[in-house]
């Protein structure tokens, strides 16, 4: 098994560059099945998610390969199996993102339903609400949705996607990736806004779509009959530069993270500010300092973009452990996403949760121990109280954090800290 040993107690002193966007990526390799011929992606994280998602889209029959470091070269010389198998989908959910694009492209697709996961139900009604509003017909079968286009094709249309959470960020993917090939004009109402699905946008109308509005809750595409691979560079990864500006200011350093848009980082700044940080904005270059500060506690709470991403949520609330006063964390996004904090308790923070909101009560010193990752970004944020810690910590559960974050050891080895991979 492989573990991460952290030795706490320094502060992160330095600069790095943000690598490619997880989610950017994800969904434009899913938009590629609506693409004719090749595209070739840049600036691409060596993630193990999009690799699972290679093998997806190799499965379907199109021509995935690492062409350098950071670019993958996809070929579509037409989609050839519209099912994915069972095994690939329960590695990552994102994976059932391949739905509308193999309805609009193949004309049929069954994928097996993806389930919940420990940060929440995650259904995906609204996928499938938005299938439907363009024609498909879907049916339930041994816990694979089946869908199939009609006989004369998708048809544009309107609709509203929600949930009780609000917007849906899968569900606004899948209506714009089906609408681009639907006939005549699709409209989303309450289409999430984040800035990953300006980045599927973009890259779709350079393939040849006709979308606009994004970046807005409505979105208004017109059909295509056809789309054209393209070379595109993906975003860079605002979740994962977060982490790494919640570390700096977690071990009382200074960090710069470089090549992100600061508007991509919502409200963190400004919430590392409120804390008692210098930030310091300059271009795409994000620097936070925390040298010889105390650092006061705030409130958070969770919303789709531009709210605080949930994604931010585990490492900004470890960040408030050691922040004098008390804090309230409120998770609007999912429904259990406070399990790390168990983890955390282990460590010395003083944490309580009530219903949707984690109260987090300062502590002057976490120390070190061992704890377990049960998700993606649980990873990120026990990284960062072991980097905090007095004493060493070491964390279980690397699958997760290989799934989201780009040479992790690397990076903060690079701004000094002391962080290894072990095999026991
Ligand atoms: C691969 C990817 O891009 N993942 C991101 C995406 O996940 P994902 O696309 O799954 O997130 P959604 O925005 O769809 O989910 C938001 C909430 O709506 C619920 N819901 C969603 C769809 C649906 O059909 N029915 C329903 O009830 C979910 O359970 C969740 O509680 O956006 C999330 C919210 O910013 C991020 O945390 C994830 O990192
Ligand atoms: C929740 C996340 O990802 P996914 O939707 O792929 O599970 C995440 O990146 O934090």
């Amino acid at each position: 098994m492989e573990l991460l040993r952290v030795i706490g107690g320094k502060p992160l002193n330095g600069e790095i560059q943000a690598s490619g966007s997880k989610n950017s990526v994800l969904a434009i390799m899913c938009a590629v099945l609506l693409c004719d011929g090749e595209t070739i992606l840049d600036n691409v994280p060596r993630l193990s998610d999009v690799n699972t998602l290679m093998q997806i889209l190799n499965e379907t029959g199109l021509a995935c390969e690492w062409i350098d470091t950071n670019s993958v070269k996809i070929v579509n010389n037409g989609v050839t199996n519209w099912s994915v198998s069972e095994d690939l989908v329960r590695k990552m959910r994102a994976s059932f993102s391949v739905l509308g694009p193999l309805l609009a492209k193949a004309g049929k697709s069954q994928i097996p339903l993806p389930g919940g996961c420990v940060i929440g139900a995650r259904p995906v009604d609204q996928h499938l609400k938005a299938m439907q509003a363009l024609g498909a017909k879907i049916q339930m079968l041994e816990g694979s949705v089946y869908a199939e286009v009609p006989p004369g094709g998708l048809q544009g249309a309107a609709m509203y996607l929600g949930t009780r959470f609000g917007a849906t960020v899968g569900g606004t993917n899948a209506a714009i990736m089906a609408g681009a090939l639907s006939k005549g004009t699709t409209v989303i109402y309450n289409a999430s806004r984040e800035p990953e699905i300006v980045d599927l946008v973009m890259f779709l109308n350079k393939a040849g779509a006709r979308i606009r509005g994004v970046g807005t809750d409505i979105i208004t595409i017109e059909g295509t009959p056809e789309l054209k691979g393209v070379r595109y560079s993906v975003m860079t990864d605002r979740i994962e530069s977060g982490t790494y500006l919640c570390a700096g200011a977690m071990t009382r350093g200074k960090v710069t993270v470089s090549n992100i848009p600061p508007q991509t980082l919502a409200g963190l700044p400004a919430l590392l500010f409120d804390m008692g940080c210098e930030i310091t904005l300059d271009g795409d270059s994000v620097t936070v300092d925390a040298r010889d500060r105390d650092l006061r506690s705030t409130n958070v709470i969770t919303f789709a973009y531009p709210g605080f991403a949930t994604d931010l949520q585990p490492p900004m609330l470890t960040l408030l452990t050691t922040a004098t006063g008390i804090s309230y964390v409120k998770e609007t996004v999912f429904d259990a996403r406070f399990g790390f904090t168990q983890e955390l308790t282990r460590m010395g923070a003083d944490i309580k949760i009530s219903g949707d909101t984690a109260i987090v009560s300062g502590v002057e010193n976490l120390h070190g121990a061992r704890v377990v990752a049960s998700d993606l970004r649980a990873s990120g944020a026990l990284i960062l109280a072991g980097l905090a810690a007095k004493g060493t910590t070491t964390i279980e559960g690397l699958q997760y954090l290989d799934r989201g974050y780009e040479r992790p050891v690397d990076k903060f080895i690079a701004l000094g800290a002391e962080v290894e991979r072990i095999t026991v």
